[in-house]
């Protein structure tokens, strides 16, 4: 490993201050003058030098075509899996389960799913290849579509959350673990599939490890009945194969050797009290010392801090020499299209320096980047069994995201991974991450399980959650009407209908609530909007303005209903781009919001729901939310202060957020209905309702009675 990085331009006592990146600018700009670092240039690959095909026309365009189909086969058999494909694919025939591990980029996902289909190893069944993200299940489909000289949707294609690219023909299906879960509901030995390949089993997203049991117990049930069997491929380039091959009745384990390209990891020799900031400083040293050629790909956190950096990097680039930039974000909530944006190549001359989160950690291939700069940091969210709070922090992230992170880095060319910390803290970073399953909410899960037809409490599963993790949940179910009891449960009809929807079970029941309470309209809008990020838009520099604007949508019953004002006007404006701008709206959530309502509205109209609005009576939609999420109650504690103090229904204390609606009410309501109990610096109700303290023993008695005592 290599240490030759120092970070440049680092925090020091003059720039460092708390008002963000724009007054340090001059700061950065200054060291960049002052101090530039010697860093390896990177080589070109075949595919690069090709890859400008699509500008010329006629005769030449197909002809450059031609070569760039030739480049992608010569460039797949230089890749490591394919070398050793002979013996590769007389494993796969030899064994029913087998654990795959291979570096990053050395053809995994790409390949091993061509090459089963090459032999026709999958018979008449299909082979289901998972992914964690939606994002990497498209690009990689379009790439081996590209690879296999064929359209997405016919031998390969994917299927992802709102969007199914399959047809027939399809025998390589790329699919989000999700995806392949509900799948499991309606067909749980998974009969259509003659392989599944469970890729980047590392990120043990509760999604994938419930796959696991679900593949273990549908390979066994196939062999009972006698039916085709289901091979299984754990892949991954950095997990834990010891517990794994437990789990998989001691299954062989193959490794293969060797990547496409070097990546050279650096380390910071100093530590940073501000990622962002040396983040900044790092992009712009590089930005002055290697050939515009060489994208970047930075690792943060979320979406608002890839929107600060954004607009920081623009402004210091207007004050920089070298080639012009293109800043892509990437990022989960961005909507499908912005975020194959990224792998749009960038004009001549121009860096593209993409600012991602963790989405754009395994898998995926993004041409051309060749400097990764890693923060070492991922925002993580935990659950509260006891209290249902949520906590979101940043925290740094495991060496095996570390790993992945660099590797995405020379996929086409050598490359180099900047770690914005040292490598005695990578040294004392945890391996792996923690599995989701043991952190985050059941209730979604347990619902399909059941769903599936399985057994909560005997389904096998790699790490167990707690116990009184997978009781809160069932006795959630319980009270939602998914199921009839919580020791032996079984999906009621409700139940049932309620696992139609790909979103928490909490608004499931909502949507279905709603033709009683004549509001489904209004529903649709409301929960398409809960499911998005944040619409809201609240630049740093123009913090005041933004707030004196969001006034105008602002309702006195709080924040759900501003929510639905601001759908609602979104969906009237005729110029929506420049409506959303002048307004400090996040235009990209909300035409993501747009989609969700369209595709929940499909669900509705299949489950024949009456759809009609309440109008100005919007008690009744407050009432109709209230039937999904009765367990997001809290009430008014005396000596209400600034902000309110209120304690949750299950007696946790917790204060209006600052940004929210009713945070200056006064005096504040004596009942509330919130979306999220989010724990930040402190415990905040964020996205919060003022409802009449008597609803919840209307619309929930049951649960009303169960936290009278809290009250
Ligand atoms: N969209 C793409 N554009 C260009 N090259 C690509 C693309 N996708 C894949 N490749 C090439 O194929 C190689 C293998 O990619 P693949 O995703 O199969 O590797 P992997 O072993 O699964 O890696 P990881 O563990 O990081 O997911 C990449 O290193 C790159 O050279």
């Amino acid at each position: 490993m290599d240490s030759k990085y120092s970070a440049i331009g680092g925090p020091n006592s003059e720039n460092q201050n708390k008002h963000g990146f724009l007054k340090r600018k001059k700061a950065i700009v200054e060291n960049l003058m002052i101090k530039k670092p010697k860093f390896s240039n990177g080589t070109t690959s075949v595919i690069e030098k090709n890859n400008c095909h699509e500008k010329k026309g006629g005769d030449q365009k197909v002809e450059i075509e031609k070569v760039v189909k030739e480049n992608l086969q010569d460039a797949r058999k230089q890749l490591p899996v394919y070398m050793v494909k002979a013996r590769l694919l007389e494993e796969v025939k030899r064994n029913d389960t087998m654990i795959l591990i291979g570096e990053t980029g050395s053809g995994k996902t790409t390949q091993v799913p061509q090459l089963i289909h090459e032999m026709r190893l999958e018979g008449p069944g299909v082979i289901a290849v998972t992914q964690p993200r939606r994002v990497a299940a498209i690009t990689i489909a379009l790439r081996v579509a590209n690879e296999m000289n064929t359209e997405v949707g016919s031998i390969v294609g994917y299927s992802v959350r709102f969007e199914d690219v399959t047809s027939n023909r399809t025998k390589v299906k790329y699919l989000t673990d999700g995806m392949l879960l509900r799948e499991a509901i309606v067909d749980p030995l998974l009969k259509k599939y003659s392989f599944v390949i469970l890729d980047e089993a590392h990120e043990r997203t509760v999604n994938t490890d419930v796959l696991f049991g679900i593949v273990k117990l549908a390979q066994k049930e196939r062999i009972n009945q006698k039916m085709h069997p289901l091979k299984i491929i754990i892949m991954s380039a950095t997990m834990d194969v010891d517990s794994f091959r437990k789990y998989f009745n001691n299954c062989p384990v193959i490794y293969l050797e060797g990547r496409s390209y070097p990546v050279t990891i650096y380390h910071s020799k100093m530590k940073h009290e501000d990622y962002q900031y040396a983040a900044l400083c790092t992009i712009f040293q590089l930005h002055a010392t290697t050939p515009p050629n060489h994208d970047f790909l930075v690792f943060l956190t979320g979406q608002e801090e890839i929107e600060t950096i954004m607009h920081n990097i623009k402004q210091i680039a207007k004050e920089t020499p070298g080639p012009s930039i293109r800043v892509c974000p990437l990022y989960a909530g961005l909507p499908p299209a912005k975020q194959l944006q990224v792998w749009k190549e960038a004009p001549p001359n121009t860096r593209k320096i993409v600012l991602a989160t963790n989405i754009a950690e395994a898998s995926v291939t993004i041409p051309r980047i060749k400097c990764v700069i890693d923060a070492g940091v991922v925002k993580e969210r935990t659950w509260c069994t006891r209290t249902g709070a949520e906590r979101l922090r940043v925290r740094a992230c495991a060496q095996a995201a570390g790993w992945q992170r660099a590797g995405r880095a020379g996929r086409t060319a050598a490359g180099a991974a900047y770690r914005l910390y040292t490598a005695a803290e990578f040294a004392a970073r945890p391996q792996h991450n923690t599995p989701e399953i043991i952190r985050c909410p059941l209730a979604p899960t347990i619902l399909l399980l059941i769903a599936a037809g399985m057994e909560p409490s005997t389904f096998p599963l790699i790490d167990a959650p707690p116990e009184d993790s997978i009781k809160a949940s069932l006795v959630l179910l319980k009270e939602l009407g998914a199921i009839d009891n919580e020791t032996n449960p079984k999906l009621t009809v409700l139940g049932k209908k309620m696992s139609a929807f790909p979103i928490d079970p909490k608004y499931s029941k909502v949507l279905l609530s709603a033709p009683e309470y004549g509001c489904l309209e209004e529903a649709l809008s409301l929960v398409a909007v809960l499911s998005s990020e944040n619409v809201f838009h609240t630049p740093m520099h123009k913090r005041e303005e933004a707030l004196k604007v969001k006034q105008k949508f602002i309702s006195p019953i709080g924040d759900h209903i501003t929510l639905l004002n601001v759908f609602r006007a979104f969906c009237k404006a005729p110029l929506k781009k420049q409506w959303c701008k002048e307004n400090y709206l996040n235009h990209k959530n909300l035409s993501y919001a747009c989609e969700v309502r369209q595709q929940l509205l499909t669900v509705c109209q299949r489950l024949n729901l009456t759809v009609s609005s309440c109008g100005s009576a919007l008690d009744q939609l407050l009432k109709c939310l209230l039937s999904g999420l009765f367990t997001n109650c809290a009430w008014a504690r005396g000596g209400a202060g600034t902000g309110g103090r209120y304690v949750t229904g299950s007696g946790a204390a917790a204060a209006l957020h600052p940004a929210g609606a009713l945070h200056a009410m006064r005096p504040p309501p004596p009942a509330v209905l919130y979306t999220e109990l989010l724990h930040t610096r402190r415990p905040y109700l964020v996205t919060v309702s003022a409802i009449q303290p008597q609803w919840l023993h209307q619309v929930a008695p049951e649960y009303a009675r169960r936290c009278r005592a809290v009250r």
